[in-house]
């Protein structure tokens, strides 16, 4: 294969994953160009490209090494790792993205109800993602008959094909519409960033290196808010006791009221009123919860 020197990321060309990924890697600072064809988008800047592509075939393209990473749903990356010979080798969840959460679920006709994995025993059950819906009845000692659709699954049980289905699920609205019941979860998932376990030893693996930092900060600055509060000395370990991830805060003095502190503390996660009117109710005044925007440790 031919060598090259610019880092290559796989990601969804259109659908669901498109927008947020599009999104996450301008936060870490790339910029791109689309080729006419849509294709592909060369980093200006960043020696880092783009590789657009259906989802499906990205933990492939990284595994062949056509591309370095890539972001695709846990859902996809693992039932490719199980498609493997060697599934605990070769690829690797580097990190998780916290967009795209959904859930694989086994779901069954309503009317059924659903007392427990033995009650599959013997049926046929409809499904995208054989390899994992298979691990799941292996570990829960459960035979039953895994029919393979490639998409419209909720609509097997009406028609006759299956008993059950195995299929991602959000709000659980598509559920909801053929009239089947969620009855056990397989795997969470959310968008993760993939690649090979062993990173390029080169100026590429440098490179990757380098985003997976950006990626870092750009994932803790997104689940961070920093709050500014005034508070009496003494309720400082009760207001401390309601900031989200506890964090130890920075204190500075009140000129003129030394029984008070000016509070500042990187809290991990949103505040909401209700926090704040409890931190209110402790004794906190003049508060402030403020988005980071970057962040370097
Ligand atoms: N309802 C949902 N809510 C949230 N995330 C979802 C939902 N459905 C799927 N996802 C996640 O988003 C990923 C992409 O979903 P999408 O429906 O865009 O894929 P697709 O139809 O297979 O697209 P492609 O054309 O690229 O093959 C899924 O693999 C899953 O990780
Ligand atoms: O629980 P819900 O919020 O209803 O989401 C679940 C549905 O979302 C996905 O399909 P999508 O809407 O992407 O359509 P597709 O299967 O045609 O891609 C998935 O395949 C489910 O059918
Ligand atoms: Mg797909």
């Amino acid at each position: 294969m031919k060598s090259r020197d610019r880092l290559r990321i796989a990601m969804q060309k259109s659908g669901r994953l498109t927008e947020p990924a599009q999104e996450l890697l301008a936060r870490c600072g790339l910029k791109f160009r689309q080729s006419r064809d849509k294709l592909f988008c060369f980093g200006e800047g960043e020696p880092v490209d783009l590789l657009l592509v259906r989802d499906d075939d990205i933990p492939g393209l990284i595994a062949e090494g056509v591309c370095d990473l890539g972001i695709v749903g846990r859902n996809v990356l693992r039932e490719f790792q199980l498609s493997q010979p060697e599934p605990g080798e070769g690829l690797a969840e580097l990190r998780s993205l916290g967009f795209g959460r959904c859930r694989l679920s086994i779901a069954v006709p309503h009317e059924d109800g659903y007392d427990g994995p033995a009650q599959l025993d013997g049926r046929a059950i409809a499904t995208s993602y054989p390899g994992l819906l298979g691990e799941w009845l292996r570990s829960h000692g459960v035979a039953a008959r895994v029919v393979y659709l490639a998409g419209s699954v909720e609509i097997a049980p009406r028609l006759g094909t299956a008993d059950a289905i195995c299929d991602l699920v959000s709000s659980g609205a598509t559920l909801v519409a053929n009239q089947l019941r969620e009855a056990a979860v397989v795997i969470e998932s959310e968008a993760v960033l993939a690649g090979r376990r062993d990173l390029p030893a080169d100026e590429r693996g440098e490179i990757a290196e380098l985003l997976l930092r950006r990626l870092d900060g750009v994932i803790q600055v997104r689940d961070s808010r920093l709050i500014l509060l005034q508070a009496p000395r003494n309720a400082l370990d009760d207001i401390t006791r309601l900031l989200p991830g506890m964090p130890v805060p920075t204190l500075t003095a009140v000129d003129g009221a030394p029984d008070q502190v000016v509070v500042q503390a990187l809290c991990a996660g949103s505040v909401s009123w209700r926090q704040l009117e409890d931190m209110k109710r402790a004794g906190a005044r003049d508060m402030l919860v403020l988005p980071v925007e970057k962040m370097l440790a």
